[in-house]
């Protein structure tokens, strides 16, 4: 699964944004261990804060399938640009990736760019954190 077909599924998941509030539609797709893709969509709420990013709508499929490790993730969204994962997706995201695992953002000119989850998260509170005293 390339990078461009990952966001073509990103693109398609998009399509089912729901997304009244903002009406910024957003799409993310994965790439499990075993290869299989699991996409999401921004789900909004009446009640704001019950909003749900597509990242992690696409993370939750993927974990609740019983795989737990994610190789790379594709976003992309209504704004034509690239659309960096919030902060919250950011540190759901290194629960299940590698720090040098890729986010793949789409561009402007339909192009993408690859940054890393360390690029976009460093020094970030993971389980080691809480054992590093011991
Ligand atoms: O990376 C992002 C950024 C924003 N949103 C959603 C949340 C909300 O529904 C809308 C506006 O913030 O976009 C995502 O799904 N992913
Ligand atoms: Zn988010």
């Amino acid at each position: 699964m390339t990078e461009t077909e990952l966001l073509d599924e990103a693109r398609h998941a998009m399509l089912n944004a729901y997304a009244p509030y903002s009406k910024f539609c957003v799409g993310a797709a994965l790439l499990a261990e075993d290869g299989t893709v699991y996409t999401g969509c921004n789900i909004e709420n009446a009640s704001y804060g019950a909003s749900i990013c597509a990242e992690r709508v696409a993370i939750a499929g993927c974990i609740s399938d019983k795989k737990r490790h994610i190789r790379r993730i594709a976003i992309c969204s209504t704004s034509g640009n690239e659309t960096f994962p919030c902060g919250i997706c950011r540190q759901v995201m290194s629960e299940f990736m590698d720090e040098d695992s890729q986010i793949i953002l789409e561009t402007k000119d339909g192009g993408f760019h690859v940054y890393t989850l360390a690029e976009l998260l460093p020094y970030s509170f993971n389980s080691d954190s809480m054992n590093s005293g011991k």
